[in-house]
């Protein structure tokens, strides 16, 4: 690993600052790569006893890691107070995804992992996307409804063919162009990320019991079936539409790589039921690695020394993960 990855500092008034400087301190326990963190400098000196580092160039960490949290700094102001968001606190999340995604464009980082925004806080400050995953996409080039959301864990991976919208709007928004978008996406990601050749596919239905035939809704039928037989027809080792709920219990996820799941909740209840201390969320399709842990800011525990790592440090270990396995398997995979 020539270059370190960079670590957006997220809302400084949530608890990323803390599972950052926890990460740091379990490195050497984890195996972790190099990495630094965008952010204001400030709010991590004195976060806790972990020593802080200014640097000026990317590559500084690469030395200073083993001795000390290196920070980016690229945000003036006060440290922000824990458990008080600000609007200040805001722009230097939104300063900092900025700069760390230019970092992994321009190859000084080797990925980006992104913590924990308050979407509600970053709205106030002019941010018009519905998460970081659509904005790092459409700084990547990518257009935002294109943009991929996975939530990873150990025993599963889930994708929500869509995001941030209210459930009435999930509906009209599953066509059959968009289930086979997605089915590409997930079968791409799991060939150059994971290294699984194969990759199988699972689609959860959007109605009870998938429908139970057409009477309990029909999208099954007229959206859902065509489309995953029309993948089937072209290669792809796709099954369903499952009813979602049972699919989630262990033996049927051992039947499958990576789930597709209509909305949002479908995909994430039984993914952070199963890892929220452990899970991933990466986005799909980047000519970058980005992941995230799978929580979010946790204002009410901020500055508390309450808040788990592990999410985080699992997030590191799948982006080493992912640029390792690129190397590798990107060529398998036409774009
Ligand atoms: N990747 C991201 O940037 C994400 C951001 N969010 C944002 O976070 C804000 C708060 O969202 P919530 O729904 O409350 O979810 P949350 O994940 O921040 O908190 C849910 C519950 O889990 C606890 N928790 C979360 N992370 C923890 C950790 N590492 N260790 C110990 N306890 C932890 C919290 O204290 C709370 O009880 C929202 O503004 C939302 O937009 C939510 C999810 C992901
Ligand atoms: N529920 C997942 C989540 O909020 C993460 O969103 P993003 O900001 O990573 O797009």
């Amino acid at each position: 690993m020539t270059k370190p990855f960079a670590i957006s500092g997220g809302d400084p008034a949530g608890i990323g600052p803390e599972i950052i400087c926890k990460s740091w301190l379990e490195r050497q326990k984890y195996g972790l790569q190099p990495f630094f963190v965008v952010g204001n400098f400030l709010d991590f000196e004195g976060n806790s006893d972990v020593p802080t580092v200014k640097i000026s160039e990317p590559a500084e960490a690469l030395s200073k890691f083993e001795t000390a949290l290196p920070v980016f700094h690229i945000h003036e102001g006060d440290p922000a107070v824990a458990g008080q968001p600000s609007l200040d606190g805001a722009q230097c999340a939104l300063h900092a995804l900025e700069i760390a995604v230019g970092l992994a464009r321009s190859g000084d980082a080797a990925a980006i992992i992104t913590a924990p925004v308050s979407k509600s806080q970053l709205y106030q400050v002019g941010f018009r996307y519905p998460g970081q995953t659509e904005f790092v996409s459409e700084r990547c080039g990518i257009a935002r409804e294109n943009a991929v959301m996975m939530l990873a864990g150990p025993s599963l991976r889930v994708i929500p063919m869509t995001t941030h919208i209210a459930l009435k709007a999930v509906p009209p928004l599953l066509t059959q162009e968009l289930i086979t978008a997605r089915a590409e996406a997930a079968r791409k990601a799991m060939i150059r990320n994971f290294g699984i050749l194969q990759p199988r596919i699972a689609v959860a239905g959007l109605n009870p019991h998938a429908g139970e035939d057409g009477n309990l809704g029909t999208e099954e039928k007229t959206v859902m079936e065509p489309a995953i037989q029309r993948l089937r027809k072209d290669g792809l080792d796709i099954s369903g539409p499952l009813p979602a709920d049972t699919m989630f219990h262990a033996e049927a996820r051992s039947r499958y790589d990576v789930a597709l799941c209509p909305y949002h909740d479908q995909a994430l209840v039984p993914l952070k039921t199963l890892h929220f201390f452990d899970g991933v969320n990466m986005t799909l399709g980047l000519p970058i690695v980005r992941t995230s842990p799978d929580h979010g800011t946790a204002f009410e525990i901020a500055g508390q020394n309450k808040a788990d790592p592990r999410s985080m440090i699992a997030a590191i270990q799948m982006a080493a993960t992912a640029v390792e396995n690129r190397k590798e398997h990107d060529h398998r995979v036409r774009f």
